[in-house]
């Protein structure tokens, strides 16, 4: 039996679908993303709280979903231990999902945590939209109405960030992770790399810990929500230890340096988004998701734009001149995505040596 639902947009455009997924209604800020594969990644990835995703891939839920299987107490598979996104917008839904290690569909997963998802819709046309006039709030009607709401202007980091402090690895490395939202792959890249990785709530005061490395990570919503972790932050900067930010991480970077940060159009939502490393030719392919940037403008001194966005000349990374601080706007954790950048946790690493035999 199809249940009709609408997506409404607060310009008054309404559109009506077929619903999948949980069959009720909800609201966020309606932003698209272009990577043709990955849902399984996305969904979980505690960045997207508060949004409702377009995906403008065709084809949605081939491949249904995988199970869950754990690895030193986080997913092996998933970027979190549930769906983050507030629902879900597709062309066409597969019914019939086949992969060797699917373990259900994409509607039954919506389901089990109530998340709506609506079908029947053309995504390339909403996304025009959506490139043309903005990221826009919205709304996913089933039989009840809801208020349109804007997530950006809530804390949605204190809401995704864990209570209390976990601790991962026995690597040679203590590294303090600043959990704003991690995606698991975040933790997987530190865990193959002879890392101790203590994972620490957003508003934990780190500086009384003592570790080798700072690492800020990804997180949804606005980054200037993140008060306490910037303030935290501002310490860490006084210091000389090695600090890398991955998304939200870059965000919070910038401003502690005493930078600003904007709202961009539409955001950077994809697989594919071209970078320039600063002073060189060379130039790489990586997975964002992100709707704010750094206002490069606005970096004091002592810091420099270390990667920058090809498309639309935005920041994608910032570094201090003389200090170990670095960070990316896009994910070099990938998943999904291409793992061209990977070598950053490397270069972090190494940093992290450099540091401790100085
Ligand atoms: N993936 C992220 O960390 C996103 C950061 C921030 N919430 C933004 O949308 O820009």
């Amino acid at each position: 039996m199809t249940q009709t639902v609408k997506l409404i947009l607060e310009d008054g455009t309404s559109i009506e679908g077929e619903s999948f997924g949980a069959f009720t209604s909800a609201a966020g800020e309606v932003v698209f993303s272009t990577a043709m594969t990955g849902y399984p990644e996305n969904l979980t990835d505690p960045s997207f709280a508060g949004q409702i995703l377009v995906l403008t891939t065709p084809m949605v839920g081939n491949y249904g979903v995988p199970g869950e299987d754990l690895y030193e107490s986080i997913s092996k598979i998933f970027e979190s231990d549930k769906i983050h996104i507030a629902g879900l917008v597709v062309t066409y839904y597969s019914e019939e999902h086949s992969h060797w290690n699917a373990a259900k569909s994409l509607g039954d997963w919506l389901k089990e945590y109530n998340i709506p998802g609506i079908c029947g819709v053309d995504t390339r046309m909403l996304t025009k939209k959506l490139r043309e006039k903005g990221a826009m709030l919205g709304k996913i009607v089933a039989e009840d109405d809801v208020p349109l709401h804007d997530p950006n202007l809530d804390n949605l980091v204190a809401q995704v960030s864990p209570a209390g402090i976990r601790h991962y690895g026995s690597g040679q490395h203590k590294i303090v992770l600043v959990d704003c939202g991690t995606k698991t792959n975040i933790i997987r890249c530190f865990l193959e790399r002879d890392v101790e990785l203590i994972r620490v709530p957003w508003d934990y005061d780190f500086t009384t810990l003592d570790y080798d490395g700072l690492f800020l990570s990804n997180g949804p919503g606005d980054p200037k929500m993140c008060e306490a972790t910037i303030q935290h932050l501002q310490k860490a900067l006084q210091q000389d230890k090695p600090i890398f930010g991955i998304c939200l991480g870059s965000q919070l970077m910038g401003l502690a340096a005493g930078g600003d940060t904007f709202k961009l159009k539409y955001g950077h939502r994809s697989h594919n988004q071209p970078v320039k490393l600063t002073g060189t030719q060379h130039c790489y392919i990586t997975s964002q998701n992100h709707g704010f940037a750094v206002d490069t403008a606005t970096l004091p001194a002592e810091w420099d734009m270390l990667f920058e966005n090809l498309n639309d000349g935005t920041c994608e990374g910032i570094k201090h001149k003389t200090k170990p601080f670095f960070s990316t706007q896009f994910h070099p954790e990938a998943a999904g995505g291409p793992q061209d950048t990977e070598f950053l946790f490397d270069d972090f690493l190494k940093s992290v040596v450099e540091y401790k035999n100085r």
